[in-house]
């Protein structure tokens, strides 16, 4: 597991927030929803719900927020913070082990506050089943003492409002994702949303862009503003060495020619597996293992860390008989697909692409 997070690390298009794109995030973050670009029914909704908040003088329902990493939930949270003018405390579900680390923070929180709950999938059992009351009625027991002499001594809480993250909605149990008032689910982003997330981005690390220099980053950015700003930064960090520092549709694409992003945000991981697929096996069927030997890495990496945006972007296709490319691989590897062998012969691997 430890090699995979690695291999996602190093990646310029890994999904993960790495050392450098924590120091920049902050700077780049929308400051209110006006500034947060795309996602916008999520975004017109929660707009309701705080407005209507905000009216009634009352503190905002509990919020859930889903979705990839790099799209935009920590940025929110902190959004619904400002715009409830209220402060934020924040941490994470594999902060809190023990339900008395959930009841110290939880018995700390003002009136009103936004405590940011990361990671919320990660929580342990009896958190959880603290976090459930304290949701639903403001109030905690805090068990004091051990053993038969042990007492739950009930504390009430200020009103306060929850905003949990995850990126496995599915993980969460019904009862924890019943309590929260609105569920916000994030979707990866048009390119022409990443266009506006370049430039704004540009604008904030005063780089200058052209329009077309914006289009070609946002083509390579995998549907993720967090890619979308890091590949910013090295195509400014290319055009600062090898041109005048602004950053054109040409110098994009060879900057980011020079990192190995395809124009489709593929890496060099991403297309050894193809290219194994389609030079190896003709496009497939094959066995994962047998594809992971090919490519020369782990299994689990071809499978986490390659498939995931492959088969999002209906390049390779996981089928009972196994992978198989998708005649958009083969065009996108500007490779011809073999003649099929016949009736029946190639036609094989077809049918598993649909028959699932
Ligand atoms: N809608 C948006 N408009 C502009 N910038 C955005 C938007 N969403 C995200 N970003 C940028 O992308 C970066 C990553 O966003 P953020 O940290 O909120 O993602 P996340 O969903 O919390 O990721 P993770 O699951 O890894 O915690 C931020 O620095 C922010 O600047
Ligand atoms: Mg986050």
């Amino acid at each position: 597991m430890r090699n995979l997070v690695n291999w996602d690390d190093d990646r310029l298009v890994g999904t993960d927030a790495d050392g450098e794109d924590r120091a920049v995030e902050a700077a780049l973050r929308p400051k209110d929803l006006g500034e947060f670009v795309g996602q916008e029914r999520v975004r017109e909704q929660l707009d309701l719900v705080l407005k209507a908040a905000r009216a009634r003088g009352a503190t905002a329902d509990h919020v859930l927020l889903s979705g990839a990493p790099g799209l935009g939930k920590t940025t929110l949270s902190m959004i619904i913070a400002a715009e409830m003018g209220a402060p934020i405390r924040i941490t994470s579900g594999p902060a809190i082990q023990h339900a008395g680390d959930l009841a110290a923070i939880l018995s700390s929180l003002t009136e009103g506050e936004v405590l940011f709950l990361d990671e919320i999938h990660r929580m342990s059992r009896p958190a959880e089943e603290m976090l459930y009351m304290a949701m639903e009625d403001f109030r905690v027991d805090v068990i004091v003492g051990k053993g038969p002499g042990a007492t739950a001594i009930p504390l009430e809480l200020p009103p306060f409002t929850l905003v949990g993250a995850t990126t496995r909605a599915g993980l969460l149990p019904p009862p924890l994702r019943d309590r929260f008032g609105f569920t916000g689910h994030m979707e990866f982003y048009a390119p022409a949303e990443l266009e506006r997330v370049v430039h704004r981005s540009a604008r904030l690390l005063d780089v200058e862009i052209e329009g077309e220099g914006a289009a070609e980053i946002a083509g390579r950015s995998r549907g993720t503003p967090r890619i979308a700003n890091r590949l910013l930064r090295r195509v400014r960090d290319y055009a600062q060495v090898k041109g005048d520092g602004v950053i054109t549709q040409r110098t994009a694409a060879q900057a980011l020619e020079v990192y190995e992003v395809d124009a489709r945000g593929l890496d060099r991981l991403d297309r050894a597996v193809l290219t194994a697929l389609l030079k190896l096996f003709g496009g497939g069927p094959v066995g994962l293992s047998t594809l992971a030997v090919a490519v020369g890495e782990e299994r689990e990496t071809v499978e986490e860390v390659a498939e995931p945006f492959l088969v999002r972007e209906g390049l390779l296709a996981r089928t009972p008989r196994g992978r198989i490319a998708t005649p958009a691989a083969w065009e996108h590897m500007g490779m011809t697909p073999p003649q099929q062998a016949g009736p029946g012969g190639g036609g094989a691997g077809q049918q598993g692409l649909f028959g699932e």
